[in-house]
């Protein structure tokens, strides 16, 4: 999968941008704050909807302006598609082929990114949301079905947790009601749980394998699920509801009274062991950056796996944050297989050596320079 076009219309510092990528590796040159951060953030926008900066859409507009406007063409196995995203006061608007998308869930997926920042070098040591929202991004664009049990799932959440919330302060108390959410909630949970299982189960297998090549095949790694109930392999949906309902019941009286869902995938995180050890407690920080790496490059493979295409790889100023071996291993891992696009102010030495024909673009106050 490529994105060959991409149109800005007042997205941050743009006025007006209509760019052509090549398909290996694209390359965004510029000091700081120039604009090349808010270049990758409209292709990541493009492709989920919403920007992985900021949760206020109205900051993606450029100032003094009313409305900010994505356009780009896609192409893969079956031919090319026009996508656009356009923010204003009416709220956001998506199209595929030219046609509105009224839920999100038929949009996303189109385009599929992978975004590699040096913040996600802390996916091993950092806290458990980084890596639920590792899990429910490069997931959720691979599988549709995830992506709609995932928005069901905040939404019963959210009813329980206010309804909780009531209760815990002398609100109305109707147990019935409350069954009713826990059931939906548990129903969606345990769809959840076994899909995160499943993923989780394919990504070590890809990361495994490349941690192995990283680490010149001195280390294993290995994902541990960690959720409510525990997980045996080959479980059955009606088997994790059981159990799921057990940890409700348990938490019965202590979630009344703290006003709040104790349990369930919003809990959720995973453990990455290097050679049966937590590498973010025992590991070194090269193992865990090794490690962070593996689960990124092992998500590329992973969609090439599901989907029959590789996303697009965004990389936001990592490649100096890497040491020459694990640039040549995420070079290496890409060349020739994933259109990529890097910032930096400058290509590091690793860089420059190895990647064949990059196209640079120069980024200069918002305005883009094709280098000859
Ligand atoms: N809504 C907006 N309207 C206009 N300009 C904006 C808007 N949001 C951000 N900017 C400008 O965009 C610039 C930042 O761009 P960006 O984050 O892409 O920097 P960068 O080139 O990646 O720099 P660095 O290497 O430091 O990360 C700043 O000058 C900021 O003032």
């Amino acid at each position: 999968m490529e994105l060959s076009e991409l149109s800005l219309s007042h997205f941050r510092n743009y006025d007006q941008t209509d760019l052509h990528f090549q398909s290996g590796i694209n390359v965004f040159l510029g000091e700081n704050a120039q604009g090349k951060t808010n270049l990758l953030e409209s292709i990541y926008a493009l492709a989920l909807a919403r920007s992985h900066r900021t949760k206020t859409d109205k900051d993606l507009i450029q100032w003094g302006q009313k409305e900010a406007k994505i356009t780009g063409r896609i192409k893969n196995r079956f031919g090319q598609t026009p996508l656009s995203l356009s923010w204003s006061a009416k709220g956001k608007q998506a199209r595929v082929n030219h046609l509105d998308q009224s839920r999100l869930s038929t949009y996303i997926g189109q385009l599929n990114v992978i975004l590699f920042a040096p913040e996600d070098l802390d996916l091993v040591k950092g806290a458990p949301t980084v890596r639920r929202r590792f899990i429910d991004i490069e997931f959720g664009q691979m599988n549709k079905l995830y992506l709609q049990q995932s928005s069901q799932y905040k939404k019963i959440l959210k009813d329980r947790n206010a309804y909780l919330k009531a209760w815990a302060q002398g609100g109305q108390r109707d147990q019935i009601f409350l069954d009713v959410l826990t059931e939906q909630l548990i129903d969606v949970a345990s769809q959840i749980i076994l899909a995160r299982q499943k993923f989780l189960n394919k990504l070590e297998a890809q990361a495994n394998q490349i941690h192995q090549e990283v680490a010149s095949q001195k280390e294993v790694l290995t994902l541990h699920y960690q959720t409510a109930i525990s997980v045996e392999e080959d479980m059955q949906k009606d088997q994790v509801q059981e159990a799921l309902s057990l940890v409700f019941e348990k938490n019965a009286d202590r979630e009344k009274r703290q006003g709040t869902t104790l349990a369930g995938p919003h809990r959720d995180d995973f453990i990455i062991d290097v050679n049966q050890a937590n590498v973010a407690v025992f590991g070194s920080q090269g193992q865990q950056r090794t490690a962070a790496l593996a689960l990124k490059l092992g998500e590329i493979e992973l969609m090439h796996q599901e989907t029959g295409e590789y996303p697009v790889l965004l990389l936001d100023d990592v490649l100096s944050e890497l040491d020459a071996n694990r640039q040549t291993h995420l070079l290496m891992a890409i060349q020739d297989k994933v259109q990529t696009f890097i910032t930096a102010p400058s290509l590091t030495e690793v860089a420059r050596q190895l990647i064949k024909e990059p196209k640079i673009f120069i980024v200069k106050a918002g305005h883009v320079q094709v280098e000859e």
